[in-house]
């Protein structure tokens, strides 16, 4: 699936091609872009613009694959009469720019009244649609309006959503790019429309003061945490008669950004052993805290690509198996634990880890301590991804 794509460039990312390139993949959708104006701006101000040549980017859209849906940005307006001539097929949706949010002038309201009707849909604000003059291809924003309500109109419809609160560069670009993607799906335009507004609703309440689609794209890797976890899941139950602790066991693996308990996936409730078969009370998820998770984020702290931690039940000939089989354990002595380590819930671990590495000055594959007054002895084994510790419990199952 492609869009073709022609708009200005943005360097600071929050519009023009950069913004329409992350919307576009939002949505799975390859943009062949040609960039059609040049600008000097960052996400508070806009400083000059200069549009490119049609002839050197006709040459650069010639050698593409034609496209079915173009949207085109900051561009000069007979661009879009051009396009019309080169795909007189395609469906063209023209997100018309006369002036940047901070004010600036991009384009000659006369020109643009000239052009909109060579595009299927022109996407603009409602100041911008009052200077310009109505047209039925029109798809008019809410624009900066005060009210806490967001309305788009196209022709007879009105569709209305809850306002983010706060004030957002490269939404217009964004929200025109969304439109596209919808139509190179095959929504209906009135369809595409309901959609794109969602698509952006769900990006701004991730955003601050730019369109921040990039947080929305990074949210793929919580599906694919949670389906690893729950993928492998039946793996650690398989071995669970032998590796599951008193306490119960977690297997917690964390968002490559993580640093808080939340931003690591667990199994809530953790897999216990019931009538000698190991069961995981729920699926994976990124609710509730748990000692592994806490143990990962520590760990994360000094290698942020260890992502996983598992904790075992103690059995002496595993530690042994380990060692023999080259991986590095560390033994935790819980009577040298201070006592203001001790007393504070939770502390203890994350000091353990801390020993570990400022002894070890490199990962631990495993951390292991005898019991200590009603503690359970204890092994917790680390790696990149369940996966690899896994594996690396099956070396000390393993003679
Ligand atoms: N605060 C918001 N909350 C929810 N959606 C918003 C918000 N701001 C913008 N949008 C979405 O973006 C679309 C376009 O926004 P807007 O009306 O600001 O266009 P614009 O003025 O051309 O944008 P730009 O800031 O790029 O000039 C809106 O129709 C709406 O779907
Ligand atoms: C390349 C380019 N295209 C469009 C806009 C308008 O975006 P905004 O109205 O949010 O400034 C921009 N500032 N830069």
């Amino acid at each position: 699936m492609m869009v073709l794509v022609l708009s200005g460039f943005d360097p600071s990312g929050g519009a023009g091609m950069l913004q329409d390139v992350k919307i576009l993949s939002a949505l799975g959708i390859r943009a062949h872009g040609v960039i059609s104006a040049l600008t000097v701006q960052n996400e508070e101000k806009v400083f000059s613009v200069s549009f490119r040549d049609w002839e050197e980017m006709k040459r650069e859209i010639e050698v593409l694959t034609p496209p079915r849906v173009i949207k085109v940005g900051l561009a000069r307006p007979e661009v879009v009469k051009n396009l019309r001539e080169m795909f007189p097929d395609s469906t063209i949706v023209w997100n018309v720019v006369l002036e940047s949010s901070s004010g600036f002038r991009f384009q000659d309201l006369g020109e643009v009244r000239e052009f909109t009707s060579y595009a299927d849909y022109v996407v603009l604000n409602n100041e911008e649609a009052k200077r310009v003059g109505e047209h039925e291809n029109f798809i008019v924003t809410g624009g900066h309006e005060k009210d806490d309500r967001i309305r788009v109109r196209y022709r007879e419809l009105v569709i209305e959503i809850s306002r983010v609160p706060g004030e957002f560069h490269g939404t217009g670009c964004a929200f025109s790019s969304a439109i596209a993607g919808f139509l190179a799906l095959n929504y209906p335009v009135e369809e595409a429309i309901r959609a794109a507004m969602e698509l952006l609703r769900k990006i701004l309440e991730r955003s601050s003061s730019v369109v921040e689609t990039e947080k929305l794209l990074r949210d793929w890797h919580k599906y694919d945490v949670l389906n690893t976890l729950d993928e492998i899941l039946p793996e650690f139950l398989e071995i669970g008669p032998l590796t599951v602790p008193e306490v119960g066991q977690n297997v917690s693996y964390a968002l490559p950004w993580a640093q808080s308990e939340y931003e690591v996936g667990k199994f809530p409730g953790r897999i216990r052993l019931k009538e000698g078969k190991a069961v995981a009370v729920s699926c994976a998820s990124f609710r509730d805290r748990s000692h592994t998770a806490r143990m990962t984020i520590t760990m994360m702290r000094f290698y942020p690509y260890m992502r996983c931690t598992v904790n075992v039940r103690y059995r002496k000939e595993y530690v042994e198996r380990a060692r023999k089989k080259g991986l590095k354990v560390y033994h935790y002595d819980r009577s040298k634990e201070p006592e203001e380590i001790r007393e504070k819930e939770g502390q203890s671990m994350v000091w353990m880890i801390e020993r570990a590495i400022s002894e070890l000055k490199s990962p631990p594959d495993l951390i292991y301590n005898e019991g200590w007054w009603g503690k359970e002895a204890m092994i917790r084994v680390f790696g990149r991804n369940p996966k690899e510790v896994l594996e690396k419990i099956k070396l000390m199952l393993k003679e």
